[in-house]
């Protein structure tokens, strides 16, 4: 019988987790692997926030894997000199893991793949674990991937789903193959206050939740800023502590107009991560409409700055940065208008914000935060790249009493109703009340200069 190697990545789960059932059918004993790669850390993507929650979701699924008989074997370095010692420590004959579709995740699995066979060891990779259908498993006649979500939310919709695989009952891991400690939250600085705590069981039993009394109402409140209606189950799905094909699959049973809603929305994350598996170079060039004439990050530095702390004078925009900074989270809504601000009214360019966000997202995730940036900017896959969001208008439709801006911005919570909106109509003492700042541009100068900018490009 074989011995297999499961190299864990953005999948650290046990249940529906085709990688892991394949490596453990025809083997009589596997090693559930996971390296703190070097690389991740050096290209910048080891934000604070996210790795208290890999700390977590590491911890349980050592905890999962010690109840069924196993253990989780971490290891640090390079993640293919990693798994090849491994592998030889093992006497392994095969490795899976889950297909990636960054341009890192594909050049890994290639370098995985040359050193394995040197080894004389395999290398499996293994479709939706990571998203429910496979990039490129839906395709326009004239492309090798989709450019405008509606169609391909049609295709996608119709093809069918694979079943969900149920997580093994008991687990060997070969003798001999040493650990290092499971990593942990302790000792981590820089973390949001609210943060979410992550793991499998905790991403479980908040789906549960979810699908028992809240999904009837995600169509009607999903848009609603202080009704904080959405799942939250984002930073599992960044995480794989849940299966997207087993979301979609348990949110169809539920079914209804929120369930349908809610699976339109996973859609959109397969939508994303299909664009990057055939554009890589998305995750830092603009993607359709090439803008180089954003303003320099020297000119826009004061702005950039009132942006990043939550001041600058529109409350709304505000709100949504201090809830990042607070929670390592940020409401859809909440993103998009902070995402108009910067890139449109502030015209900052979308790389800049999408930097910020991955320093701080618990959730924050190349394929969802990059190209999600470039649909706002207009540099993306929306069909209307000349969209402005009004942070007023805007306001007023999706925080209609101010709720979420008295809870994020606590200095005009003495403002009632819809009133917080627009702190700038306040007059002289009543104005002075406020320790507040004026707006850092005026809407119409910003709007203008968006618009003259685009127009010479
Ligand atoms: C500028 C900007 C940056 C973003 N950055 C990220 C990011 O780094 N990571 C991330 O997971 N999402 C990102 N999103 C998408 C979306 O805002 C979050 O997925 C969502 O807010 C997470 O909350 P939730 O789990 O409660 O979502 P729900 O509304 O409950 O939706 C369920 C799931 O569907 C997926 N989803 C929902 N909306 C989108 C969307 N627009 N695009 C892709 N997938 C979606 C998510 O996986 C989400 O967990 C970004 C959106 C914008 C506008």
């Amino acid at each position: 019988m074989n011995v297999s190697v499961v190299l864990f990545t953005s999948d650290l789960r046990l249940h529906d987790h085709p990688a892991l059932r394949a490596a453990q059918d025809g083997s009589a004993a596997l090693v559930p692997l996971f390296v703190r790669d070097d690389a991740v850390a050096e290209a910048g993507f080891t934000a604070p926030n996210r790795m208290a929650f890999l700390a977590d979701c590491l911890a349980d699924l050592d905890g999962g894997l010690r109840a069924r008989g196993g253990r989780l074997v971490v290891r640090s370095g390079d993640v293919v000199a990693q798994v090849c010692q491994v592998v030889a420590e093992a006497d392994a004959d095969e490795v899976h893991m889950a297909a990636g579709v960054s341009g890192y995740a594909r050049r890994r699995e290639e370098r995985l793949r040359t050193a394995l066979e040197g080894e004389g060891c395999r290398l499996h990779v293994h479709d939706t674990v990571i998203t429910a259908l496979a990039p490129g498993a839906v395709t326009p006649s004239t492309s090798d991937h989709f450019a405008v979500f509606t169609p391909y939310f049609r295709h996608w919709s119709q093809e069918p789903l694979r079943d969900p695989v149920a997580a093994p009952r008991a687990i060997r891991v070969p003798d001999g193959v040493g650990s290092e400690a499971i990593p942990s939250r302790t000792g981590l600085s820089g973390l949001s206050e609210g943060l979410a705590r992550g793991g499998e069981s905790e991403g479980r039993k908040r789906l549960t939740a979810w699908l028992r009394a809240d999904i009837a109402s995600y169509e009607d409140g999903h848009d609603d800023l202080s009704g904080d209606a959405t799942s939250r189950l984002s930073p599992h799905l960044h995480f794989g502590t849940l299966s997207p094909v087993e979301l979609v699959h348990r949110a169809r049973a539920a079914g209804g107009p929120g369930a349908e809603a809610f699976v339109r929305q996973l859609a959109w994350r397969d939508f994303h991560h299909q664009v990057l598996a055939a554009r890589p170079d998305a995750a830092v060039a603009d993607y359709r409409t090439k803008r180089d004439r954003w303003r320099s990050e020297r000119a826009a530095h004061e702005d950039i700055k009132a942006w990043k702390k939550g001041r600058t004078g529109y409350p709304i925009v505000d709100a949504a940065m201090r809830q990042l900074r607070h929670e390592g989270w940020m409401h859809n809504r909440a993103r998009l208008l902070a995402a108009s601000f910067l890139t449109k009214t502030l015209y900052v360019d979308w790389r800049i914000g999408a930097r910020h966000f991955l320093d701080l997202l618990v959730d924050g995730d190349v394929a969802n935060n990059q190209l999600n940036w470039q649909w706002m900017a207009g540099t993306g896959t929306d069909s209307r790249p000349g969209r402005v969001l009004n942070p007023v208008t805007q306001a007023k439709r999706y925080d209609p009493d101010g709720e979420y801006v008295r809870r994020w911005v606590p200095e005009l919570a003495g403002l009632a109703g819809g009133a917080v909106h627009e702190p700038w109509k306040l007059q002289g003492l009543e104005r002075a009340a406020y320790d507040y700042p004026d707006p850092v541009v005026e809407l119409s100068e910003g709007l203008a200069r968006f618009r003259a900018a685009r127009d010479r490009d």
